[in-house]
């Protein structure tokens, strides 16, 4: 048995994302999305699934406030839809829009919990994309001016900011491996949008200075942990250009003001590079005051010639896998913070992002969902050695809150603390929701 003990001003959280929970999509003046356009595309999102309702948190303030209360967490990580602000993206706000969410930021503020809030999680406007998206330069005004109107309307309410929720998905899923919306192929344009959402974080960052807020504002990369097959050199490098890939593409710029060498010239040789206009690396490279760190699970790769745009060839570690079909492997959110840490001035940082994806549920009104605990409880021993060993963690936030919209896989993978029947929108505290408060309130846990 081996205790694990978290200082005490440690932020526990959960954290969910608007087109996954809110439903409302065409309520109250919000305007459609890309995700919205998206799943309503046949064969893009698994069962024809979309965001309709999802978990109609959109009418449920109450109801979810009471469920975190209860959980007890310190912090609540949502995110914000920007069609439902300005339902053209740009111009007129929807006045409707910002009173949801002064609803829910009363609520939580009232009942001693941190509003975390996510500018940006890939549902951007369709009257954006119509225009080119984030592969056209004017999406970095229009994504500014978006953020300033949040900045001034909720600046004095919300603390804690993120200015995009992992760019490599909203980038390289999106429009270079076509899962996700708006599902294009396309290699350049994947670097073009990175390079485009860079510049617009940036010129976030530096409004919400500029405005005087002295909240912390930052942002958020997943990172494909890729382990190497061997420790040859060829195999070490493959990894280190898969983490790249969704991890020092983004960080390197925001904290060296120049994309990672290693991936320039990997770019290069395939006929590719970043879009970058005089001035652009100054802005991306503002300051921030942490890095959230979304972690999953880690693949072993090795070098060969003919293992994708990469050369990193997946080799199958035979560990435990999730009901995603993701493998477990603790150790590897260990290794990612370590590494960030080291590379980047041993930043703040939260787990912005940790869960299981277990289909679990609810017999007799209980949700067993064991394999959930054993996932959480074995990651949070690996956030509790990275304190240890002096990496400045400030905060975890457990994906999620409540089963969702898992966006192309639909409904049938839930990461929730609380079961939703999307039949009848009934939520069950699952028995990892019990477990995790438990550990809130401890603020330890034992691994027995
Ligand atoms: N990396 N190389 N991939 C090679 C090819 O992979 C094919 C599939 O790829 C991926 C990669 C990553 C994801 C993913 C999902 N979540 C979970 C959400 N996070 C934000 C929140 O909204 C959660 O719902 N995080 N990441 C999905 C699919």
């Amino acid at each position: 048995m081996s205790i694990n003990q978290f200082p005490v001003d440690f932020m526990w959280g959960t954290a969910t994302a608007a087109y996954q929970i809110e439903g409302a999509y065409n309520e109250d003046g919000r305007g459609m999305s890309i995700w919205d356009t998206f799943s309503h595309t046949p064969g893009k999102v698994k069962n024809g699934d979309n965001g309709n309702v999802a978990c109609d948190s959109y009418h449920r303030v109450e109801e979810d406030i009471r469920l975190l209360k209860e959980l007890g967490v310190k912090t609540y990580r949502f995110s914000i839809s920007w069609s439902r602000i300005l339902p053209n993206g740009t111009g007129a706000v929807n006045e409707k829009g910002l009173a949801y969410y002064h609803r829910l930021v009363d609520a939580l503020i009232d009942n001693g919990i941190e509003p975390f809030c996510t500018l940006y999680h890939w549902d951007l406007p369709q009257a954006i994309q119509d225009q080119g998206g984030w592969g056209d330069r004017r999406s970095i005004a229009a994504f500014k001016a978006f953020a300033e109107v949040m900045f001034k309307e909720f600046g004095a309410k919300i603390k804690y900011w993120i200015t995009f929720n992992e760019p490599w998905c909203l980038a390289f899923l999106s429009n270079y491996l076509g899962i996700h919306a708006p599902g294009y192929r396309d290699l350049q344009l994947a670097i073009d949008i990175s390079h485009h959402i860079l510049v617009a974080h940036g010129e976030a960052v530096k409004r919400y200075r500029e405005l005087g807020f002295t909240g912390q504002i930052g942002i958020a990369p997943n990172t494909s942990w890729g382990v190497p097959y061997t420790q040859s050199e060829a195999d070490k490098a493959a990894c280190l250009r898969l983490n790249g890939w969704s991890g020092d593409w983004y960080l390197d710029p925001i904290y060296f003001g120049t994309y990672p060498a290693f991936m320039l010239e990997w770019y290069e040789k395939i006929g590719h590079q970043p879009p970058i206009v005089e001035g652009d690396m100054e802005t991306i490279h503002q300051p921030i005051d942490f890095i959230g760190i979304n972690y999953y699970t880690s693949s072993m790769n090795r070098h060969h010639d003919q293992a994708g745009m990469l050369q990193a060839e997946y080799m199958n570690m035979g560990a435990a896998r999730t009901d995603i079909g993701w493998e477990i492997y603790p150790e590897g959110l260990y290794q990612l913070l370590r590494y960030t840490a080291d590379k980047y001035g041993n930043p703040d940082i939260y787990i912005t992002e940790n869960g299981a994806c277990y289909n679990d549920e609810v017999d007799n009104g209980r949700v067993c969902d064991q394999r959930r605990i054993d996932y959480l409880s074995q990651h949070l021993v690996q956030a509790s050695r990275a304190i240890a060993d002096g990496i400045n963690l400030k905060g975890y936030m457990a994906w999620s809150l409540m089963d969702n919209f898992e966006w192309a896989e639909g409904y049938g993978m839930r990461f929730g603390l609380v079961h939703v029947d999307f039949d009848t929108l009934v939520r069950t505290k699952k028995d990892s929701y019990y477990w995790y408060k438990h550990v809130i309130a401890n603020n330890w846990f034992e691994l027995r």
